[in-house]
């Protein structure tokens, strides 16, 4: 677990530069690297645009598709003025795994590429000088890490990965890299929680220091005018005449926390925008200020052309205007965590997010679906170490995204194989470790899949919400079928109303690929007409029964995918297509989600 995940900030005592741009890089398909010395840098690579995945840059197959060790390189400078201070080099994300160097001094590694890691290098660098630091990267999958799957060696010796999941291995250092200068003693993390009395609201906090000196925490208004103060390392923020965020409606106070004696010259100080709202399940209904909402929104992928699984600014621009245009409120971040900016962007335009870690693929029959094998996930040699994995992402991710007022929720798991009895002690497990991870205790959950239901899943008291992701009108009883689908759902959810279902109900996929351009009249499977027809299905279900307490329609928009006889150059059931254009499905959300409340 990482000592400290707060996003980097500038101020008197904190710098943070960006190392983004053209860096270095190089396969490594013998593992050359370590023999000939690129830990200390290297200039015979060829030039590669970072944050970005590396895939979609070239225009040979072996490259695009490339499994292993690849390397990046690039020079910094290190002021002169940055001696006595802590340096650190951030990665907001090495997809899947990496290992650290700076002026050839090995600094450390990591496991998991989707959340955040810091390495130390005060101790390696060079003052007033250039410096350089290199990045062994790699992008094997197995089945001891997430998201789960395989990697096989052809028979012309070329690796290539078999994921357990629906979306292309995109890899490489797919978001930013920061070179920090930070105090000696600083904060490491704040926790907050929330309590509304009336009018006025109580913000309690703690903070963590690395050090003894005495902390003050201040609250601002969106007007920069200081509502609250409070003195030590926890304590309670009383705000007066509070103005809570609310779905699609935020509002953002700034926390600041200073550490040190003088106000005039802190030690250090952190701050952060914060949203004051609280969040819960109450029988069937999801709770944020004690109102009840409805989750009108989307399952997405961080995914683009050209910049593969890389964090692009415009594309989240764009993505927030589509969601805002079509009125919905919510989204997951299927199948792994997201860059920190899409929280912040999450908090500031009052959408709610549920927060996924990738375990993606826990289950074989994926494996199958992508042809592959018939044997329990739940019971295997890769059981422990994935177990190890698990645990300290979903740590890092609540560590991480803890203080958003965007997230609503953690899923720990999607799709997992839940009819297998194996699959019990492991949840047991990850859901007693990650009980008490968050400060504000929202709800923790994952979702289930065609397979996985009422009757069938072993592990239903462990969600606090249920997800269900659900395909009638597409994986089966498609076409001119899709009434015995229909049928079919409602059993179903006749089954969850009999059974007296006590929690809120989530359907967080659903949908049918869908090329664009591609019309009939009368419909067809892969027509926009269709796509519009399994959508008007499902909202007339939903509409049926009242423990459904949200629509999240798979996928936003188009997304790369592995090569298959079932994938267009891609998953086609985006509602935009992959550069951002709507499809007929997005006219129907437009009206049908325009003419509800913004929350509901
Ligand atoms: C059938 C598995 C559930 N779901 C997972 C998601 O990652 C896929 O993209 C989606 C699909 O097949 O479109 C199905």
């Amino acid at each position: 677990m990482e000592t400290s995940l707060l996003y980097p900030v500038t101020n008197d005592q904190r710098t943070d530069q960006k190392l983004d741009g053209l860096w270095q890089f190089k396969f490594d398909e013998t593992k050359q690297g370590v023999k000939d010395g690129w830990e200390t840098g290297f200039h015979d690579g060829v030039s590669m645009p970072v944050p970005a995945s590396f895939n979609d840059f070239f225009t040979d197959k072996e490259s695009r598709e490339y499994t292993g060790d690849f390397w990046y390189s690039r020079k910094f400078f290190v002021p002169s003025a940055a001696k006595g201070k802590a340096l650190f080099l951030r990665f907001d994300a090495v997809t899947h795994r990496a290992t650290i160097f700076v002026n050839g001094k090995e600094i450390r590694s990591h496991e998991g590429g989707f959340l955040p890691f810091a390495a130390d290098i005060s101790s390696a660098v060079h003052y007033g000088a250039e410096n350089t630091v290199v990045v062994k990267g790699n992008n094997e999958l197995s089945r001891e890490a997430l998201p789960a799957g395989d990697t096989i060696t052809l028979r012309n010796g070329k690796k290539m990965v078999r994921p357990f999941f629906d979306f292309y291995n995109y890899s490489g250092l797919n978001r930013s890299v920061h070179l920090l200068t930070l105090p000696q003693e600083r904060v490491l993390d704040y926790t907050t929680t929330f309590e509304l009395n009336g009018q006025d609201a109580t913000v309690n906090y703690t903070v963590t220091t690395n050090g003894d000196a005495p902390v003050t925490v201040s609250l601002a208004d969106a007007d920069g005018q200081v509502v609250a103060t409070a003195q030590g390392k926890e304590g309670a923020l009383q705000v007066k005449n509070a103005h809570l965020w609310q779905v699609r409606n935020a509002y953002l106070y700034t926390l600041t926390i200073q550490v040190g004696d003088d106000a005039q010259t802190p030690v250090d100080t952190y701050t952060d925008r914060i949203g004051i709202r609280t969040i819960k399940i109450s029988g069937t209904n999801i709770l944020v200020n004690d109102k009840p909402i409805y989750l009108k929104g989307f399952g997405r992928h961080e995914d683009s052309p050209f910049a593969g699984r890389a964090f692009d600014l415009n594309v989240e621009k764009k993505d927030f205007a589509l969601m805002k245009w079509i009125g919905a409120n919510s989204f997951r971040t299927s199948h792994y965590p997201y860059d920190e900016q899409v929280y912040k962007i999450a908090d500031e335009e009052g959408f709610l997010l549920t927060d996924e870690v990738p375990a993606v693929g826990f289950k074989m029959a994926a494996a199958a679906f992508l042809g592959g094998l018939n044997q329990s996930f739940f019971k295997g040699p890769w059981l422990k170490k994935l177990h190890e994995r698990h645990i300290d992402q979903i740590r890092d991710l609540i560590k991480r995204d803890k203080n958003h007022p965007s997230v609503l929720a953690w899923s720990l798991f999607n799709e997992p194989d839940t009819i297998d009895e194996n699959a019990v002690p492991y949840f047991k497990q990850i859901f007693d470790e990650s009980k008490d991870l968050d400060p504000q205790s929202r709800p923790r959950t994952f979702t289930l899949s065609e397979d996985d239901t009422i009757e069938t899943s072993k592990v239903l008291d462990f969600p606090d919400f249920y997800m269900l992701n659900r395909y009638p009108g597409w994986y089966h009883f498609g076409g001119y079928q899709i009434s015995d689908g229909e049928a079919g759902l409602r059993d179903e959810m006749d089954k969850w109303q009999k059974a007296g279902v006590t929690k809120p109900v989530v359907f967080t996929e659903f949908g049918a690929d869908t090329e664009a351009g591609l019309h009939k009249l009368p419909s067809v499977m892969w027509t926009e007409e269709y796509q519009v027809e399994v959508l008007k299905m499902f909202s007339r279900v939903f509409d049926d029964y009242d423990f459904i307490k949200g629509e999240q329609v798979w996928n936003l928009a188009d997304f790369q995918t592995v090569e298959g006889n079932m994938r267009v150059n891609g998953n086609k059931k985006g509602i935009f297509t992959r550069d951002r254009q709507p499809k007929e499905a997005a006219f129907f959300y437009h009206d049908r989600w325009n003419k509800l409340p913004l929350d509901y």
